[in-house]
């Protein structure tokens, strides 16, 4: 089964069979309707009632019953003949009174056949179990891959990230599949006897008449068996015809069936229903809701679900299908002096290992690109790069779930085998499976051209950095031009400009841009302070990303920028002036966001980080308690939406700030510090339940990383356990 890859039956057989399926799972929701619509039309006969009062009480009221049947919504139905018109009417089990006609259903025939068989008869019957054991073999895979992306089931209640399709898949997931399993296991079972696979009933019924001794009929309330019977138990009682002297009474009941003779009332024979009889009984109720109608409305939307399902599925296909690049220009691999190895999960490493396969290639080498799962070198390779993505708990991309393994077997050469991670900080275990990876390797004896580099949330930047690197490494002038794949943007125009340290080297601007009129605002989208803006500078492919301090509530765009010496956007960022305009959209930042809650909120920012802290307190109307720890170097020069904070903490949105200043005497340091100097009022802030953003620079993070490990050690906790909590969460850069 690993060979062939739960993902790859998922994704098939959802694609395939699961276009059927939408069609029995709308059907099935329709059919959902028949047990609630029955449910009212009468009222349920009670379970304690017995057989014989109920026939005394009916036969009072209708004349020429031929069979009381007892449906699985708890209602009587008697079947009469009137003359010769066969009739059939609920009755009120109470008094016996006529209530109305009884139909089997008031859904058109055709939508039960579609349901059953496709409209298809026998063939169709076929058919519909093929999709419900197709239906079961999806359930399961899907099961085996939310855990997989989950991280195991502890975690199965965890927050989902990814795409919108993604999300809706997971959480609809979550919540349907197993009553999905049950269905379509259900399904099978019923299926097994309409095919004839199972026979249910014990075969032969027996042969017996009634013993005709001269005495008169007795009348069915008189009947020994029907008395000790109750309702509750009761499926339907046949009786006996009125002109055949031999005939007898019959009953059906969840435990059997049985025939009783009509002038001693003994039960003359009886047969106890057969185990494959109950089975399918149990399946009945449970795939129609037929007796339960609060469960027959679970199972119409569980139906229903299936297009939401099929149709995000499909989503999710089509996204990783169109970022999964064809490699072009692949040498074979034999002949290949250079080898890329590729593990991911949505694609997009696939397009940073294209601009590696590209540079290479420029710069004159034979290059092959496959997957991690292929992993092996042949007599021309000279160098390996292996780029790996991580997924759920720190784990492999599926399809390279075994790469490690097979690799820690193979026989090392003296190739260099260097790793590239992708991961995003934001989870606890960032690029944990590119540092299995590189301590496999390294544990044993592939040599490395470079050391482990991770890119954080697929910097391009980054990327190109490190392509710097590789080329000193290799003595080669390689450029790595990786060209994401970006949105659509939005022209938003500057309408408001605050500077900080014009004269110095690293000028910095509060820039606040309007919303966009006619439409522009629809397209860019719902946005909150935390999430991103990508930027595209004129003439680049390339965005940059700037912290949101603002959300779309705001009616404007807010973001803090510093100049990059020689940085593109930034200079051309800091060069506008109000009526300009830049080319930007949106990409959401959902581990940073800050949930609505009521705990306690520790805000720590260094720099031009204070940005979405600032936009967190500016949207906290409901004053909850919101703590910032901010870090500048001189409060004269960079103390980021100073007036705003101080006012912010006189409207009660902000109930503390501690500002520390690195470069002025006295100054406090830097925010780690601060939280050291704080240790006690901090601890009880944690121990509260309070929820962390920290954002700034790399070593920011992990200078107030530290000094939160060393405070939160009495609590027995660490930063780690809060990030897996998702109580923890930084935006750094
Ligand atoms: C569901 C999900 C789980 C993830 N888990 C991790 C993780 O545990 N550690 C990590 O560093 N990155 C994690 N990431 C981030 C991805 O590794 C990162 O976005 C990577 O660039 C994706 O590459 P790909 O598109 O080639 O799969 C996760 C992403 C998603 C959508």
């Amino acid at each position: 089964m690993a060979r062939v890859g739960w993902k790859a039956i998922h994704r098939w057989l959802g694609l395939t069979a699961g276009a059927l399926a939408l069609v029995l799972g709308l059907t099935g929701a329709i059919l959902a309707f028949d047990p609630v619509q029955q449910s009212w039309q009468a009222p349920a006969a009670p379970g304690d009632l017995s057989v014989a009062t109920l026939v005394e009480r009916v036969a009072g009221t209708v004349p020429g019953i031929e069979e009381i049947r007892h449906l699985p919504s708890g209602a009587i139905v008697v079947f009469s003949f009137s003359g010769d018109q066969a009739q059939a009417h609920y009755v009120d089990p109470a008094d016996g009174r006529v209530l109305g006609a009884w139909q089997p259903s008031a859904l058109p025939r055709w939508v039960k056949s579609l349901h059953r068989s496709l409209l298809l008869g026998d063939a169709g019957r076929w058919g519909a179990a093929g999709i419900a054991l197709a239906m079961g073999l999806i359930c399961i895979s899907a099961l085996v891959l939310l855990l997989r992306r989950m991280g195991g089931w502890r975690r199965l209640g965890a927050r989902v990230r990814g795409s919108l399709a993604q999300r809706i898949h997971v959480v609809t997931g979550r919540v349907v599949l197993a009553v999905l399993c049950l269905t379509s296991l259900t399904a099978l079972t019923m299926s097994a006897s309409t095919l004839g696979l199972v026979t249910l009933d014990a075969g032969t019924e027996p042969d017996v008449v009634s013993v005709v001794t001269g005495q008169t009929a007795l009348p069915g309330a008189q009947l020994s068996a029907l008395q000790n019977l109750a309702v509750r138990d009761l499926r339907k009682l046949n009786f006996p015809d009125a002109s055949d002297p031999e005939d007898i009474w019959s009953v059906a009941t969840l435990q059997g069936e049985g025939w009783v003779d009509r002038y001693s009332g003994n039960m003359l024979a009886w047969q106890d229903a057969t185990f494959a009889q109950r089975i399918y009984d149990w399946a009945l109720v449970l795939h129609t809701g037929e007796s339960a109608w609060p469960w027959a409305v679970v199972l119409g939307l569980v139906g229903a679900s299936v297009l939401l399902f099929w149709l995000s599925g499909v989503v999710i296909w089509w996204q990783v299908r169109s970022q999964t690049l064809q490699i072009t220009g692949n040498s074979p691999l034999a002949q290949a002096d250079v080898l890329i190895f590729v593990a991911s999960e949505g694609g997009s490493t696939w397009g940073f290992a294209q601009a590696l396969q590209d540079a290479l290639i420029h710069s004159g080498h034979r290059v092959h690109t496959g997957a991690l799962e292929h992993f092996q070198t042949a007599p021309a390779t000279r160098q390996v790069f292996v780029l790996a993505a991580t997924y759920g708990e720190g784990q492999a991309p599926a399809h390279a779930k075994d790469a490690l393994e097979r690799i820690a077997k193979l026989t090392t050469s003296a190739v260099p085998v260097t790793v590239l991670g992708f991961g995003d900080r934001q989870y606890p275990a960032f690029c944990a499976f590119a540092e299995a990876l590189e301590q496999t390797l390294r544990a044993r004896g592939w040599p490395a051209l470079l050391p482990l580099e991770c890119i954080h949330q697929q910097s391009s930047q980054q990327f190109t950095r490190w392509g710097q690197a590789l080329a000193q490494a290799l003595g080669e002038p390689l450029v790595l031009d990786y060209v994401p794949r970006v949105p659509s943007t939005t022209a938003l125009t500057l309408v408001a400009r605050q500077g900080y340290r014009e004269h110095s080297d690293e000028p910095t601007a509060i820039l606040r841009f309007a919303w966009p009129a006619q439409g522009g605002g629809a397209r860019l989208g719902h946005f909150a302070a935390g999430d991103l803006v990508g930027i595209l500078a004129p003439g680049s492919a390339v965005p940059r990303y700037y912290s949101l301090a603002s959300g779309s509530q705001d009616g404007f765009l807010e973001i803090c920028v510093r100049l990059l010496p020689g940085g593109l956007c930034s200079t051309h960022l800091l060069g506008l002036q109000p009526g300009d305009s830049i080319a930007a959209f949106i990409r959401s930042n959902p581990g940073f966001a800050l949930p609505r809650t009521r705990r306690p909120v520790l805000l720590i920012g260094a720099g031009t980080g204070v940005a979405p802290l600032a936009g967190f307190i500016r949207r906290n109307d409901r004053h909850t308690p919101m703590h910032l720890y901010f870090g500048g170097r001189d409060p004269a020069q960079d103390f980021y939406f100073g007036p705003e904070i101080q006012r912010w903490l006189g409207e009660g949105r902000l109930a503390s700030v501690q500002t520390v200043f690195s470069r002025i005497p006295e100054g406090g340091g830097y925010v780690q510090d601060a939280l050291r100097r704080d240790a006690e009022r901090v601890r009880a802030l944690l121990a509260q339940g309070a929820l962390v953003r920290v954002c700034g620079s790399r070593a920011m993070a992990k200078g107030v990383a530290e000094a939160l490990d060393a405070i939160l050690a009495p609590l027995h906790l660490s930063v780690a356990q809060l990030k897996a909590k998702e109580r923890y969460a930084e935006d750094v850069f």
